[in-house]
């Protein structure tokens, strides 16, 4: 009974990166993925669109479909202004129980709400679960097939308002042809793709952007 990926990863921010400072903890991932065992973070070439983006958002209330071991939610949280709040969605167990230990290492739990559960299910309750309006800001880094059905979702649980930007991760690589094709073709949405690279490779792969137009 060995220990898996996610708690190696784990292992290598406790190890290597200096607790409650969030680009350390960013790098002790970024290099143990890099030099030692590949893992589906969105990594530092994406990264560095989804802090641009973060940024331009500056959102309130954030959402993050997918949380795994808490990179992207580690990236997302260091960006948010005082008051503002990350909800990230895990169904996965054990990717939860690593996540929150990586988020606690950084020092951002205070800023970020990690709950445990399926997005279908959780997606219709965040009103009531946390009193959230609508989202600023979305990201998509769960199973691929899951991208359109959730997107439609939040539109019809009006968590979406007019200028909720939309940002989904692996659009290219694994791919994400039916999300793709509706909000590309929608008259709701305003989309732009941003080029780049399979984390920590150099396969093509890349974000979508998507602002809800309401
Ligand atoms: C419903 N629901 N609600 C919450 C929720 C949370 C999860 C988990 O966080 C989870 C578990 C397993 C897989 C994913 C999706 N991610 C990927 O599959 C991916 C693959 C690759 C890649 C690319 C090339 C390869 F060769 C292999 C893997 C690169 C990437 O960046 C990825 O994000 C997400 C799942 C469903 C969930
Ligand atoms: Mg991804």
């Amino acid at each position: 009974t060995g220990s898996t990926r996610p708690q190696r990863l784990l292992r290598a921010v406790q190890k290597n990166a200096t607790q409650g400072d969030p680009q350390s903890v960013i790098n002790a991932i970024d290099h143990f993925c890099r030099h030692k065992e590949w893992a589906m973070n969105v990594g530092d070439e994406k990264g560095s669109i989804l802090d641009s983006v973060v940024s331009e958002v500056n959102p309130s209330t954030a959402l993050e479909l997918g949380t795994y071991c808490g990179y992207s939610t580690v990236r997302i949280a260091r960006l948010l202004p005082p008051g503002s709040q990350l909800i990230t969605l895990e169904f996965n167990p054990a990717y939860a129980a690593v996540a929150k230990q990586v988020i606690g290492w950084a020092g951002l739990q205070d800023k970020v709400q990690l709950v445990e559960g399926p997005s279908g299910d959780l997606i219709p309750q965040m009103k009531d679960l946390f009193g959230v309006q609508s989202f600023d800001f979305v990201f998509l880094d769960h199973w691929k097939d899951r991208y359109l059905p959730d997107a439609k979702l939040l539109e019809e649980c009006s968590l979406l308002r007019k200028g909720s930007v939309l940002l989904a991760d692996n659009v290219i690589c694994p791919g994400t042809p039916e999300y793709l094709e509706y909000i590309r073709n929608s008259p709701r949405y305003e989309s732009r793709y941003f080029k780049s690279h399979l984390e920590y490779t150099k396969v093509e792969d890349g974000l979508e952007k998507s602002v809800f137009l309401g």
